[in-house]
């Protein structure tokens, strides 16, 4: 019992098995979802996009791209906050000249990405919405 009451020694080692890789791993993406802001921005950018694909009847092609676009977004933010995590580990509070350039390159990144799911959102749904407004 009175190992129940020692304190958690927090795990700095390997993990041990690979749920527990899992959970870790789990709990980064939670970490970013209730951290940043811009991240459940795209979560309900993503998801209206996944709607407007339903309504507009996508074919497996133009599915795997808009799920690439959104899946890069994503994955161009969980970047982004480990490198300002990163910079802020390292920095503190202080100001450094090459924090500055590593956060503005991975937010750059993130745009970069963002300009790439544009595209394939003009290029999947323009025609659609185009045809719908047309026959209206
Ligand atoms: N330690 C630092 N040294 C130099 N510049 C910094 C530092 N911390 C932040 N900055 C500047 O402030 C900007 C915002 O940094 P912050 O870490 O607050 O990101 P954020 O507001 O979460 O950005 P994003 O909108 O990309 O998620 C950076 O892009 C960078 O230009």
């Amino acid at each position: 019992m009175a190992s129940q009451n020692r304190p958690q020694k927090p795990q700095v080692g390997k993990n041990h098995s690979f749920w527990q890789s899992w959970l870790h791993a789990w709990n980064g993406l939670k970490t970013v979802v209730i951290e940043e802001r811009n991240m459940r921005t795209h979560l309900v950018l993503g998801a209206v996009a996944l709607l407007v694909g339903w309504w507009c009847d996508l074919s497996v092609n133009q599915w795997l791209w808009l799920c690439l676009a959104i899946f890069l977004v994503m994955l161009c933010e969980i970047n982004n906050t480990i490198a300002e995590n990163i910079c802020d580990l390292i920095t503190g509070p202080h100001y450094h000249p090459l924090a500055k350039k590593v956060k503005d390159i991975a937010a750059g990144a993130v745009v970069f990405s963002a300009a790439f799911a544009v595209l394939v959102g003009v290029i999947l749904f323009g025609p659609i919405i185009w045809h719908w407004l047309m026959v209206r």
